[in-house]
């Protein structure tokens, strides 16, 4: 004990809750909504980057814009690690997904084949597939408003699926094979993306717990999530190769891959394009549900984004394209990433060299948490941030205002950033402008008459999705009706 005593590490870390012998800061670890403790620790301890230690493991949570840039941002080499997680990657078996391996070569040639098929010109092909989804989308709402949150999975899955693999979903509410393997990948996802929920990831020894010992339930519940990690990982991918071998196929981002011939090897392929499709339509899901959350509780915003479409496009539904003429809309997708986001902590990144901040010492090895709630919540960059107000982003002209800060954050940081930013920003837009120029978001009413108001509260975990709540949505007008109808 003299010697580990003596031979402790005395360089000054970032300040934090005092640890305990052995434990550390075990029994400090917030259980639910850690990015709003964490943005008090910060406010508490007077340092955008707070440090604390589990059981010999750093974390280091960023707190600032301002702590992010310098460090994910200007020093992304070192801060693109991520941990090992065995619940996550060993025993649900996620670790198939590149946004979860290590910075290294493997990782690196997942990304470049994603980066090659999800630049500007390669999603060219993906809009007329997204326009077909958004429609559908608003066919289901028109015919069955009440289910919205499974029309807006039905959409994000289908769509993911098809441009992905060319394969095709079974109709919104019917029970489809992919949908309910996404659903639960995602939900694993979910439960065990962030680091330290559970405590294997401290301990990695812990997953030699045979799943029949007692209190062993996380070794039970991760062999259940494998089920659908499998399916993911593996099924439309051979799928897709069954189709092209008997060339009876929809032509998609995985058989373009594939027929160009594999340069790469087959592993990188089938896994970036499940990546693909995993997690193309994990955040949308979110963030659209987000959407009609704000539309419900915030009804001036909606009937003013309905005027500016109105006023710019007539006789036709609005897509991408019109996005330059906006800005409303455009300062409402924002909002929607601000307000709530999706990854209000990313995913988790890890420091891979000792580094120093404003006198700290930040060792290699720490988890690194980016708090994007905090960042995107600051009231010095984004006034009265709990409010819903897509105004923040505008000049008084109605024009995107260049001095405010877009919120970047929303899609991650340094070299880990979101490699599919551009297809989830053209689909939330298509969806949400296609949205208001149809449809009306109304409140709706108990047995008694009175009016339903949501919670506004979120489930737990790495993404974040509202709980389910109760809204009316209405088709506008007849010409509405007619633009849903049109083929
Ligand atoms: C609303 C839409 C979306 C949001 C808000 C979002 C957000 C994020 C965030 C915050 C990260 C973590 C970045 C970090 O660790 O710093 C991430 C990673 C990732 N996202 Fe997205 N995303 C969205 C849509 C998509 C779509 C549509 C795809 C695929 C088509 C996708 C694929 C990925 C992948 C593969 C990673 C892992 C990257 C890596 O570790 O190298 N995302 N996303």
């Amino acid at each position: 004990l003299c010697l580990v005593y003596m031979r402790r590490d005395t360089r000054p870390v970032p300040p934090g809750p005092r640890p305990l012998p052995l434990v550390g800061n075990l029994l400090d670890l917030p259980k639910h909504e850690q990015w709003l403790v964490y943005q008090e620790w910060s406010r508490r301890y007077g340092s955008d980057v707070v440090h604390m230690n589990v059981l010999g493991t750093d974390i280091v949570v960023v707190n600032s814009a301002q702590a992010a840039a310098a460090l994910l941002g200007q020093k992304s080499a070192i801060y693109s690690d991520r941990p090992r997680m065995p619940m996550l990657g060993e025993l649900v078996g996620l670790g198939w997904h590149f946004g979860f391996m290590p910075h290294g070569d493997n990782w690196r040639a997942h990304r470049k084949l994603f980066a090659q098929e999800s630049g500007a010109s390669a999603i060219q092909g993906y809009n007329e597939q997204e326009t077909k989804w958004i429609k559908t989308f608003l066919k289901n709402l028109r015919d069955d408003p009440k289910e919205f949150l499974m029309h807006i999975q039905h959409m994000a899955s289908g769509l993911a699926l098809e441009t992905t693999f060319g394969l095709q979903v079974q109709p919104s509410g019917q029970p489809d094979p992919f949908i309910a393997a996404t659903k639960q990948a995602v939900e694993a996802l979910t439960e065990t993306g962030l680091f330290g929920t559970y405590f294997v990831d401290f301990l990695p020894a812990l997953k030699y717990i045979p799943s029949w010992f007692p209190y062993a339930t996380f070794r039970r519940q991760a062999k259940e999530w494998r089920k659908s990690s499998d399916i993911a990982a593996h099924v439309p991918y051979e799928l897709l190769k069954k189709n092209i071998a008997t060339n009876d196929y929809v032509p998609s981002i995985g058989s373009k891959i594939l027929s160009a011939g594999v340069e790469e090897e087959e592993t990188v392929v089938r896994q970036t394009t499940a990546a693909m499709f995993a997690n193309g339509s994990a955040a949308v899901v979110s963030a659209l549900s987000t959407f009609i959350l704000a539309m419900r509780l915030y009804p001036e915003v909606q009937a003013k984004a309905q005027k500016e479409i109105d006023q710019v496009v007539s006789g036709r539904l609005p897509d991408t394209s019109d996005e330059a003429n906006l800005p409303y809309i455009t300062a409402i997708v924002r909002e929607v990433g601000r307000w709530q986001p999706v990854v209000p902590l990313a995913f988790p990144h890890m420091l891979s060299a000792d580094d120093t901040y404003e006198g700290y010492h930040l060792k290699a090895g720490s988890i690194v948490f980016p708090n994007a709630w905090a960042i995107l919540h600051d009231p010095n960059v984004y006034p009265e941030p709990h409010i819903f107000r897509p105004e923040r982003f505008l000049t008084t002209d109605g024009t995107l205002n260049p001095d405010v800060k877009d919120p970047d954050a929303v899609w991650g940081f340094g070299r880990r950033a979101c490699p599919g930013r551009k297809m989830g920003h053209s689909t939330l837009f298509g969806a949400i402008a296609a949205m208001l120029a149809t449809f009306d978001v109304k409140p709706a009413f108990d047995e008694n008459g009175k009016i339903i108001v949501p919670s506004g509260e979120y489930g737990a975990g790495m993404l974040r999705y509202p709980k389910a709540f109760e809204c009316r949505i209405e088709t506008r007008s007849v010409d509405a009706m007619a633009l849903i109808s049109a083929d």
